[in-house]
């Protein structure tokens, strides 16, 4: 996923997500700069005050007013560090908006099998969790990074106009901790990409955990589904906790020795001041800004972690952002202006194993076109190619004569509606599921498309009507009834082409003859696509295309195939005994 497909930066990125808020982020970073400046100036003012003093000046009035100086630049400070710190806050709640989107509206151009092969729960960990925890760091990076690093810069220089022996003894310790946070960032890399593959699988573990519950339950597995989710929290702890022990050793070193600088300016600077080259006022500013300095350092070391760990969130976000899209135009090169499917000698793999070998297919419009053969043939395969989850990896696939990879995604979906075994239902109510099919669709509209689809009586028997919410992934409802949901869904859409792999779980008579008529009326005057499992249900279609391992093997109508005593006959006759001994019937699709 850290893969770079080009060579945008991450502050491109981050200004782009920024948008017009890039000002708050300017100014965020002005007032944090301001907010040194009022920061350092109480440090030029003790030391003339200290001059004063030991030149025997004794007007109480002048050092009043140095007092209220001092005090005022700290207001001022606090003041600005505030604005900085709030606008940045701001910006920072922008970025993080807009980097879930960005890579939410992202997930809907990849293809799906990328999106399915990471995994929901990695995903879910990116996008909410990782994703989370760089608000803190992005939120106070900017102004605690620029005061902890201009403000002992100021007075580093400061330090070396009165007097550069000791500036330069001041930096021994300075150099011993900053080699000390070195040590740590030793492995860093290792460690962290250690610590995300150890939290993806127990994200991972998590969610197959939970969407498994009810085979989990039904086989008696619960115990060893469990472990494997204790063993990938174990691992994961485990992991943080060695990687912690190695980093506590040098954060030790880096925090106690950083801070001592006072451990060669006191010396030093007495003996300088023994031997005359250091006068006792200046003497008395360098031992206050030896101890200034490290203050904002050790804050900015702190940082030093946890903008590493930004990095690389942003790398995987960024992987993410970069993915290869499915190839699609924004705008069509030309529209189709009849509904024909065609697909021209396709090949395609999931991963290296090819499963389509040169499948050539002609599909006219308003035509029922069904797709037979054995399990694991490429059914399922063909009617994903045609719905656009995938890129074909060879030859083409084309709708009206024009290749479906010159069509804008949102041309495309007009003409498709494509409603497949998942039948996913979004937690919401019955009325939004359904007007999915088409956002403009009146509530009037859902109601016919309700009606059409056989739906309407059930879902008036359900607690709330249409306002009824359906749980996450229509969990609340039986798959039949899921089912009719997303045909009344397709309904509502109307588009020209439909594709319909054909769910062979809702078999009861009663659910398959609603559903069958509900089809009928969907796929009027309609190019239809059906994978089918019960033949029964295809018998009139135009064209009967049978695949057997990625290749269509016999192609024809239902009494041609028969005649060539083919495998289309062999699976009839086999449909046909099970059939009959299970006394099944069913209506068909044309
Ligand atoms: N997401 C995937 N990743 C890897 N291989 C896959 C994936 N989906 C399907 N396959 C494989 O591709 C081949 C064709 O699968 P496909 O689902 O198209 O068959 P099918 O004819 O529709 O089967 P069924 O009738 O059982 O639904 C099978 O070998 C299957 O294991």
């Amino acid at each position: 996923m850290k893969e770079r497909k080009n060579n945008k930066s991450v502050i491109s990125y981050l200004l782009e997500w920024l948008g017009t808020d890039r000002l708050r982020f300017i100014y965020s970073v002005l007032f944090a700069i301001l907010n040194v400046a009022f920061k350092v100036i109480p440090y030029f003012i003790i030391g003339d005050v200290i001059r004063r003093l030991l030149a025997g000046e004794r007007e109480k009035n002048i050092f009043l007013v140095q007092i209220l100086l001092i005090a005022l630049s700290f207001v001022i400070a606090e003041l600005f560090r505030y604005l900085s710190t709030s606008l940045s806050h701001k910006a920072t709640f922008v970025i993080l908006a807009n980097i879930r989107k960005a890579a939410c509206d992202k997930l809907a151009r990849v293809p799906l099998g990328y999106v399915k092969d990471v995994g929901s729960g990695t995903f879910k960990n990116i996008i909410v969790e990782r994703i989370d925890s760089m608000e803190t760091t992005m939120a106070h990076v900017v102004p605690e990074f620029t005061s902890g690093l201009l403000a002992p810069l100021i007075m580093v220089v400061y330090f070396f106009c009165i007097d550069w022996r000791l500036a330069l003894l001041e930096f021994v310790p300075m150099i011993a901790g900053l080699l000390a946070m070195a040590g740590m960032m030793i492995g860093y890399e290792e460690s962290f990409q250690n610590s995300i593959i150890k939290t993806k699988a127990l994200n991972d573990a998590a969610v197959e955990y939970i969407n498994g519950i009810e085979v989990i339950k039904a086989f008696g597995k619960a115990e060893k589904s469990y472990d494997k989710f204790v063993k990938a929290a174990r691992e994961g702890a485990d992991c943080f906790i060695e990687w912690m022990r190695r980093c506590n050793i040098w954060q030790g070193i880096t925090l106690t020795v950083t801070p001592y600088t006072l451990l060669t300016v006191l010396p030093f600077g007495a003996w300088f001041v023994m031997n005359g080259s250091l006068s006792h006022a200046d003497f008395v500013m360098c031992i206050l800004l030896a101890l200034g300095v490290t203050a904002p350092l050790t804050t900015m070391m702190g940082y030093v972690d946890d903008i590493s760990k930004m990095g690389t969130i942003f790398g995987e976000v960024i992987g993410i952002l970069e993915h290869e899209e499915l190839k699609r135009p924004v705008r069509s090169v030309k529209k189709p202006e009849e509904y024909s499917v065609e697909l021209r000698d396709v090949t395609f793999g999931y991963h290296e194993k090819e499963v389509l070998h040169g499948v050539d297919m002609k599909m006219p419009q308003g035509t029922v076109n069904a797709i037979v053969g054995p399990s694991g043939s490429g059914k399922s395969t063909i009617a994903k190619l045609i719905a656009s989850m995938w890129d074909v990896s060879g030859g083409s696939i084309l709708i009206g004569g024009i290749d479906i990879r010159e069509l804008a995604l949102a041309d495309y979906n007009r003409n498709i509606a494509y409603v497949s075994q998942d039948n996913y239902l979004f937690d919401d109510t019955v009325m939004e599921n359904i007007r999915m099919g088409r956002q403009s669709a009146s509530d009037d509209e859902v109601i016919q498309a309700a009606k059409d689809s056989g739906c309407y009586e059930f879902i008036m028997r359900l607690e709330h009507g249409f306002s009824t919410v359906v749980g996450g992934a229509g969990g609340h409802l039986s798959g039949g009834e899921r089912q009719r949901i997303s045909i009344a869904r397709a309904m509502l859409k109307n588009a020209p082409i439909v594709i319909l792999d054909e769910a062979t779980a809702y078999t009861d008579p009663e659910n398959e003859a609603v559903i069958q008529a509900s089809v009928a009326k969907l796929v009027q005057g309609k190019t239809l696509i059906v994978i089918a499992h019960r033949l029964s249900t295809i018998t009139d279609a135009d064209n009967i295309f049978v695949i057997k391992d990625g290749v269509v093997a016999e192609q024809g109508g239902h009494s041609e195939l028969l005649a060539n005593n083919g495998i289309y006959r062999q699976m009839w006759e086999n449909h046909i005994s099970v059939r009959d001994s299970a006394q099944e019937g069913g209506a068909a699709y044309a």
